[in-house]
C-alpha cells in the first residue's frame, strides 16, 4: 500500500492505474478505523483492482460546538489496518489539499433528504459532507464508492448528489457492523466510559424493541416512535436527539408503516452523540 498526501501524487498513481485499464474503488473515511470501515475496504478490494481509502477529518461537516478538534486520529495504526484490508492507496491530505482555494464553492442537496433527522440537529452537516465527497469523487474518479448503512441519511444524500451531478460512480452501501452485544461500531465509541459503553446498548436494544412491535402487528408510526422513545428514556445516561421513523427512500415521515420504514436514532450518551438505525420490513404473506 502507498500513502499519499497530495492530489498531485495521487493523480500520478491513478494515471498509471487507468493506463493499465484497472478499476478503482473509493472508501472515504475520517479515520480511527474499525471493523465497519474495514468491511467497506475488504468489499472494495474484492470488487475492484485498486482501492483508494481516504482519511480526512473534514472540518466543514462539524458544527461550531462539535468534536472536530478531539475527533480520534491514529494514522499509523490506520495505515496498518487499511493495508491488511486490501487498500492499495491511502490518501491522507492536509486541509489545504482539499480546501486549497479557501472555499467559495459548496455542494448541497436541498429539500426533504437533508431537512430532518441529522439535518435538523446538525445544520450544515450534510453540506459539508457533500462538498468534501464531491471533491473526493473528482480527485479519485472511482468506478465505485463504498459507504456504510450506519449513516443511512448520508447514503441517501450522497446517492442523490451522485445522480444530480452526473457522477459516473456506482454507490455501494454495506450493512452496519456491530459489536457482539449489538452496539454499532463507531469511531466515537472511543469516547465512552465503561458505564457509558453499557448505557449505549440502549440504542440497538430500542431498535430490537421496534422489531418486536412490528412482528406483533403494529403499523402506526407514532406508536412505534413513542415506544422506542420511552424505552430509551429509561436509560439515565441517555438524552434523545431524535427518534424518527421515515420512508427509506425520501426520508419523510409516514403515518403508517407500509412495506418498510427506516427507524433512525441519534442519542447522546454523556457527551457522546451516537447514531444507529434499522430497516423495519413488514413481512408479507405469499
Ligand atoms: N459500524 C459500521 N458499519 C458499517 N459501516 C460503518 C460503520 N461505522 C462507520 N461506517 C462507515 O464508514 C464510513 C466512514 O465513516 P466514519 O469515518 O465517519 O466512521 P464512524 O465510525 O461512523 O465515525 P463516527 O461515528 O465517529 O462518525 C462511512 O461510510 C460510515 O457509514
Ligand atoms: C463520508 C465522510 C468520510 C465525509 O467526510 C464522512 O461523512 C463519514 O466518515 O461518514
Ligand atoms: N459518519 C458521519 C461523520 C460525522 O459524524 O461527521
Amino acid at each position: 500500500m502507498q500513502l499519499f498526501e497530495t492530489r498531485a501524487e495521487l493523480r500520478a498513481f491513478l494515471k498509471e492505474v487507468r493506463q493499465r485499464q484497472q478499476t478503482v474503488g473509493l472508501v472515504p473515511t475520517m479515520g480511527a478505523l474499525h471493523e465497519g470501515h474495514l468491511s467497506l475496504m475488504r468489499t472494495a478490494a474484492a470488487e475492484n483492482d485498486n482501492v483508494v481509502a481516504t482519511i480526512f477529518v473534514n472540518p466543514t461537516q462539524f458544527g461550531p460546538n462539535e468534536d472536530f478538534s478531539k475527533y480520534p486520529r491514529s494514522l499509523e495504526e490506520d495505515a496498518r489496518l487499511a493495508a491488511a484490508a486490501g487498500v492499495t492507496a491511502l490518501f491522507h491530505p492536509p486541509l489545504e489539499e482539499i480546501y486549497h482555494t479557501g472555499n467559495a464553492t459548496w455542494v448541497e442537496v436541498v429539500g426533504g433528504l437533508t431537512e430532518n433527522l441529522c439535518g435538523r440537529t446538525r445544520p450544515g452537516h450534510f453540506r459539508g459532507v457533500t462538498t468534501v465527497v464531491s471533491r473526493l469523487f473528482n480527485i479519485v474518479q472511482p468506478d465505485r464508492a463504498y459507504f456504510g448503512q450506519k449513516d443511512a441519511q448520508q447514503v441517501q444524500v450522497l446517492k442523490r448528489m451522485t445522480e444530480d451531478l452526473c457522477f459516473d460512480i456506482q454507490i455501494r452501501v454495506l450493512p452496519i457492523i456491530r459489536e457482539s452485544d449489538g452496539l454499532a461500531l463507531s469511531s466515537r465509541n472511543a469516547y465512552l466510559s465503561v458505564d457509558e459503553r453499557q448505557a449505549a446498548l440502549v440504542l440497538s436494544r430500542s431498535l430490537e424493541q421496534a422489531r418486536h412491535l412490528i412482528e406483533a402487528g403494529e403499523r402506526d408510526t407514532k406508536t412505534i416512535v413513542e415506544t422506542v422513545t420511552a424505552f430509551i428514556q429509561q436509560e439515565p445516561l441517555a438524552v434523545i436527539d431524535y427518534v424518527e421513523l421515515v420512508h427509506p427512500d425520501d426520508l419523510r415521515p409516514r403515518e403508517r408503516l407500509e412495506k418498510a420504514g427506516l427507524l433512525a436514532l441519534a442519542v447522546r450518551i454523556g457527551q457522546t452523540r451516537l447514531i444507529d438505525n434499522a430497516m423495519l420490513e413488514v413481512a408479507t404473506c405469499s
